[in-house]
């Protein structure tokens, strides 16, 4: 009997919004996790960090802005099998600079209403759904 409790991952996820109202999303690399994948920006919450904190380095080092107010939009726990997660998902209404993916990774602005045809990970659904019905 297998009664081993999966340990979840914590991860901070951005939901960037800007003036024209679209979001900011970036693709993930083909040596991630979800290789291949569209994401909001974001990463795994390092211990002794609350997740503004780590969503603030996380957009700082991924995409070079700096996170003025964000404010919490929803929970997801979900299980990849190979992986849990738990994303506390943040929307992020004003920041400072310009998002590009400092890492080399494609990203862009995307309509909200045009969310739905990117190629995102399964746990994303709520998120997704939750920004085109509001
Ligand atoms: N950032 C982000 N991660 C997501 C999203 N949806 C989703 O299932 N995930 C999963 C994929 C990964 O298993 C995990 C995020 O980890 P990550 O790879 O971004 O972590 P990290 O930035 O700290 O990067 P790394 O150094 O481990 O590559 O959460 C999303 O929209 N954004
Ligand atoms: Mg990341």
């Amino acid at each position: 009997m297998n009664t081993e409790v999966k340990k979840s991952v914590l991860v901070a996820v951005g939901v960037i919004e800007n003036a024209a109202g679209e979001i900011f999303v970036c693709r993930r690399g083909e040596s991630q996790h979800q290789a291949f994948k569209w994401e909001f920006p974001g990463g795994k919450v390092e211990s002794g960090e609350t997740v503004p904190q780590a969503l603030a380095r996380e957009l700082e080092e991924e995409i070079g802005i700096r996170v003025t107010v964000c404010e919490p939009l929803m929970r997801i726990e979900h299980d990849y099998g190979d992986k849990q997660v738990t994303l506390d998902i943040r929307r992020v209404t004003a920041f400072t600079g310009e998002p590009h993916g400092r890492e080399g990774q494609p990203s862009r602005w995307v309509p909200v209403s045009e969310l739905h045809s990117y190629d995102f990970p399964a746990a994303n659904s709520p998120i997704v759904e939750k920004l085109q019905n509001p």
